[in-house]
C-alpha cells in the first residue's frame, strides 16, 4: 500500500430522481455557508419556506432529463477520471463529493485505513469561487482535523490559466469547432456579485476599480470572474479565434440578488437578432457534464436559442475523459509526487 493518495472532489449529485433524494441532496448542498452566505437562521428560513417545498420537484424532472443507466453524469464521469487516472499513476486515486455520495469523510476514513500519509487534493474546478473550491478545501481540511490530524495535505491550485490546462481544453473542444460558426459563447457557472467583494481581502480591487478583471491585482488569486475572464482569453488566443467571435456569459442563477452579468439565458434570446445564427458554446467552469451542461445548456439553452432565431447550436462536451485531461490530471499527481 503506497502512504500517497491523490483525493479528487468534485460536488456532487442525488442519489436518485426521486423528489425526496433530490430535497435531501439541496438541502445539505443549500445549508452549506458558503453556499447560501447568510445569517444561520435566516438561511434555513430562506430553505424551508421557499426553496425545499418546491425547488426538488422542479429540479428532480430536470435530473430525470440527463440520468443515465450508471446514474447521475457527474457521477458516472468522475469515477471515470478516477480509473483513467489510477491506470497512470502508483499512488491510490480516491474520489469523493463536497455533497452526497460518495463522502469526504469516507475517503478520508478509507485513506487513513490504508495507511495514506500524504494526500494530493484536486477540487475539481478550474476557478476558485467560496461555493466550489473553497468550500472542498475547507471540508476536507475540517474532516482531516477531525479523523487524521497526522495526515499531510497538499492542495491543487485552481488550474484556470495554466498553459497545460488550456492545451487540454482545447484539445477537448477542437473537433467541434471544426465546422463553420458565427459565435462562440463561453457559459460559466454564475455567482451571486456580492460574493466577488466578499473573497476581495482587499477590498479594493473587485468592483471597485475600473476594469477590475484585467487590472493586475493580488485579489485575482480569488477572484471568479478574473479567473473565468482570463481561461476565455488564454483559450481564444491559442485556437485563433478573432475578437467579436465570442463572448462570456454566466448560467445557473438562483434567488433574486443580483448575480454575475450577462446571464446566459438574456444572450442566448439576443445573439440571433445580432446576426449570430450558428452558435458554439463552451461551459469551461465544469470539467464534467452535469445537468447544468446537459439539461441547462444542451436542452433548454438550445430551444431558448432556436425559438428566437438561432439556426444551428453545438454543445461542446466537457473534458469529462478526454486523453489530454486524464493526462493533465497525471502531470499535476507527478508533480506533486516529485517535488
Ligand atoms: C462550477 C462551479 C460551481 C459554482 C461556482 C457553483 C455555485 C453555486 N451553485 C448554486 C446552486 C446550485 N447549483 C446546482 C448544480 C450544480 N452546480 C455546479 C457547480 C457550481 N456551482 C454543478 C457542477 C452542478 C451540477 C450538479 C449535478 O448533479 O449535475 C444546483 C442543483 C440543481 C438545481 O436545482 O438547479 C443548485 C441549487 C449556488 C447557489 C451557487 C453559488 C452561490
Ligand atoms: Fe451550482
Ligand atoms: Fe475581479
Amino acid at each position: 500500500m503506497s502512504e500517497n493518495a491523490v483525493l479528487l472532489v468534485n460536488l456532487g449529485s442525488p442519489d436518485s430522481t426521486s423528489t425526496a433524494d433530490v430535497r435531501r441532496y439541496l438541502k445539505e448542498f443549500l445549508s452549506d455557508d458558503r453556499v447560501l452566505d447568510t445569517w444561520k437562521p435566516l438561511q434555513q428560513f430562506v430553505l424551508n419556506c421557499f426553496i425545499l417545498p418546491t425547488r426538488p420537484k422542479r429540479s428532480a424532472e430536470a435530473y430525470q432529463k440527463v440520468w443515465t443507466e450508471e446514474g447521475s453524469p457527474l457521477i458516472v464521469t468522475s469515477k471515470n477520471l478516477q480509473k483513467l487516472l489510477q491506470e497512470k499513476i502508483e499512488p491510490t486515486v480516491e474520489l469523493a463529493m463536497r455533497y452526497g455520495s460518495p463522502s469526504i469523510p469516507e475517503a478520508i476514513d478509507r485513506m487513513k485505513a490504508n495507511g495514506v500519509k500524504n494526500v494530493f487534493l484536486v477540487p475539481l474546478y478550474p476557478h476558485y469561487a467560496m461555493s466550489s473550491y473553497e468550500t472542498v478545501v475547507v471540508k476536507v481540511m475540517e474532516e482531516v482535523a477531525a479523523k487524521a490530524p497526522e495526515m499531510k495535505v497538499t492542495t491543487q491550485q485552481p488550474f484556470y490559466n495554466d498553459p497545460a490546462y488550456i492545451e487540454a481544453l482545447y484539445k477537448s473542444a477542437k473537433p467541434y469547432l471544426e465546422d463553420e460558426y458565427d459565435h462562440l459563447l463561453f457559459s460559466y457557472h454564475g455567482i451571486p456579485e456580492r460574493h466577488l467583494n466578499k473573497a476581495d481581502s482587499s477590498k479594493a480591487h473587485c468592483n471597485v476599480v475600473k476594469d477590475c478583471c484585467t487590472t493586475c491585482s493580488p485579489a485575482h488569486s480569488t477572484c471568479y470572474k478574473h479567473q473565468c475572464v482570463k481561461t476565455t482569453e488564454l483559450f481564444v488566443k491559442r485556437a485563433g479565434i478573432p475578437e467579436g467571435k465570442w463572448s462570456i456569459s454566466f448560467q445557473s442563477r438562483l434567488g433574486r440578488e443580483p448575480w454575475l452579468t450577462p446571464y446566459t439565458d438574456h444572450v442566448l434570446e439576443e445573439l440571433p437578432e445580432k446576426g449570430k445564427k450558428k452558435l458554439v458554446v463552451m461551459t469551461p467552469a465544469f470539467v464534467s457534464d452535469c445537468l447544468e451542461t446537459l439539461e441547462e445548456i444542451a436542452m433548454e439553452g438550445k430551444e431558448e436559442f432556436l425559438e428566437a432565431g438561432g439556426e444551428k447550436f453545438t454543445a461542446v462536451p466537457c473534458m469529462n475523459e478526454h486523453p489530454a485531461w486524464i493526462q493533465f490530471m497525471a502531470d499535476k499527481s507527478l508533480e506533486w509526487l516529485n517535488q
